[in-house]
């Protein structure tokens, strides 16, 4: 699904008025409707609700939530802040129809901001994507009180304050909401991590924007939907047989971290691999062949860490390599040795990339388009070089994907997947319970596994990353978040790829 800018959002909303020669107050309408349905399942109506207005349309939302909420039966208090002399139109419109018995007074100074209850509801409606500057003044003061009233606050569309789909200025004062209902597409603002403060939870309400317009739209920015992946998944054919489905070759594991060539490979297994080859250093064999009988074990002449590649490299379909592998001078070569002859995909994690980072001729060797790049920000970091703020990581990532035309999946909350040709997919799955060792290389099994089932590697990333963050929303519901482990990932995989199998309701 694509990502709009706050601008393409704008052409969208007059896009779909011209198209269904609507109002555009009806468009609001519909959207203070979308709105509400939310609040009204979050919240009893015995709640007092103090809704804030800006002068803009976002301020227009906020007077119809308000009236629809006093409909709905709860006691709803408005505030608009600052000159009404300049409100847009809709905005007027909304507060000729608000209810008499909703009581509305205008914010003009900084004594008129009102001292809210211990425990209060507060819907802010002050702007939204048609915010250009940063907030000063009245406003200013207004948001600081809100977010030092302890108010459990609910942001229409976007966090006051907070630019759309840019970098806000350093210092500015924004909305720390506990929630924010964006209206049929989230915002870019929302996948960063550095927004978590402001933007708490967020969901998406539909409100009909023009699905000709966004489909027609140009943007390089993407997050992914359920949709979206199910349409990737390719069916096991019925005459199909191991070899349909790849061999993989992971080069992972280490003395005092086998455990991180176990969890790749059992997660690869997993993932619909045909036939798996672990090449680990001797003292891994007995650990490797017992963890997991499913796979071959190949054991490297040195004990400890990785030294050579294995013969007939040419064999497999994908080699997956880093989990656990460490930095020693031979491990080097080998990664060298590996970029310079291997002919086949790569999926490249850890250690590997730390390696590659700190060797500029190892960058210059990638081979191009075959390489998939699984960092952490750290990793990434010393890959691609220090950035100040998320909006210059993004563009770092891009940037880097571009100049070595690779892939590469920036992991986090919600992992960044970066393309040859400079597009960026976010993902939507996945938990803070996977916040804990061994993930990483339970993705890089799975992405492996999918690379070698012919999954174009574009495919095998966007897929990988999204089942990877199902897992863990499925193993949240059996061992919940505090005790997920990286098995638990592994364990609910299968599930995972049941659930995509399954047609959307
Ligand atoms: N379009 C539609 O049909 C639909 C729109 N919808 C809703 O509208 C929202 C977008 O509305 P919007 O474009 O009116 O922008 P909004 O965020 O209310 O603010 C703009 C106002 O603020 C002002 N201003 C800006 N920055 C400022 C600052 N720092 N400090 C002070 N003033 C500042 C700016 O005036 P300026 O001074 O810049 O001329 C202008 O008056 C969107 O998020 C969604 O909620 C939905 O109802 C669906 C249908
Ligand atoms: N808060 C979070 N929400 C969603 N996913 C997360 C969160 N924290 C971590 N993850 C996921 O867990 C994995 C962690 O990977 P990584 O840091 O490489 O772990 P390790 O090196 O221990 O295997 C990544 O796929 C990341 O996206
Ligand atoms: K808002």
């Amino acid at each position: 699904m694509k990502l709009l800018t706050a601008a393409q959002i704008r052409e969208a909303d007059a896009y779909t008025i011209q198209e269904e020669n609507m109002a555009s107050l009806e468009l609001m309408e519909r959207a203070a409707r979308a709105f509400t349905g939310w609040f009204e399942n979050k919240f009893l109506p015995t709640e007092e609700v103090f809704v804030f207005c800006g002068p803009g349309n976002n301020g227009g939302d906020g007077l119809a939530v308000a009236r629809l909420l006093h409909q709905r039966k709860y006691k709803v208090q408005v505030f608009i802040v600052g000159d009404t002399a300049k409100a847009s139109e809709d905005f007027k419109a909304n507060l000729e129809r608000l209810p008499e018995e909703v009581q509305a007074q205008t914010i003009e100074e900084e004594k008129d901001i009102p001292e809210l209850p211990l425990i209060a509801c507060v819907v802010d409606a002050l702007f939204g994507t048609g915010l250009t500057r940063p907030l000063t003044g009245l406003y200013e003061e207004v948001v600081e009180q809100l977010n030092n009233s302890g108010a459990c606050i609910t942001s229409i569309d976007m966090p006051s304050g907070l630019y759309t789909d840019s970098q806000t200025p350093e210092g500015c004062t924004i909305i720390k909401a506990d929630n924010t209902i964006s209206f049929q597409l989230p915002k870019l603002a929302f996948f960063l991590p550095q927004h978590e403060e402001y933007v708490g939870d967020w969901q998406v309400v539909p409100i009909g924007l023009s699905e000709q317009f966004v489909s027609g739209v140009e943007t390089d920015l993407y997050y992914t939907s359920r949709r979206d992946v199910q349409q990737l998944l390719k069916p096991r054919r019925k005459f199909s047989h191991k070899g349909t489905y790849g061999h993989a070759l992971l080069l992972c594991g280490g003395y005092g971290k086998m455990g991180a060539a176990v969890l790749a490979a059992r997660a690869c297994l997993r993932s619909g691999v045909g036939l798996l080859t672990i090449q680990a250093p001797s003292a891994g064999y007995t650990v490797l062949q017992t963890a997991v009988p499913e796979a071959m074990t190949l054991t490297d002449p040195n004990r400890r860490h990785l030294s050579e590649l294995p013969e007939a490299i040419d064999k497999f379909d994908v080699i997956g390599v880093g989990p656990g592998i460490g930095t020693e001078p031979p491990t080097k070569t080998a990664i060298g040795q590996l970029l310079a002859t291997s002919s086949h995909p790569l999926v490249i994690d850890a250690d590997a990339i730390n390696i590659i980072a700190g060797s500029d001729r190892l960058k210059e060797q990638l081979p191009k388009n075959k390489v998939i790049f699984t960092p952490h920000p750290k990793e990434f970091e010393r890959l691609a070089g220090k950035v100040n703020n998320d909006y210059e990581r993004l563009q770092r990532l891009r940037d880097f994907c571009q100049e070595h035309q690779c892939y590469i999946t920036l992991k986090g909350s919600h992992t960044a997947i970066g393309t040859p040709s400079g597009k960026v997919y976010f993902n939507t799955t996945g938990n803070s319970g996977m916040a804990t060792g061994g993930t990483g290389d339970v993705l890089t099994g799975v992405i492996t596994a999918l690379v070698g089932q012919q999954y174009n590697l574009e495919e095998a990333c966007i897929l990988g990353v999204y089942v990877h963050g199902l897992a863990g929303d499925l193993a949240l519901r059996t061992v919940g978040d505090i005790g997920m482990t990286a098995s638990d990932l592994i364990d609910h995989l299968p599930k995972a790829f049941m659930c995509l199998q399954q047609p959307m309701s």
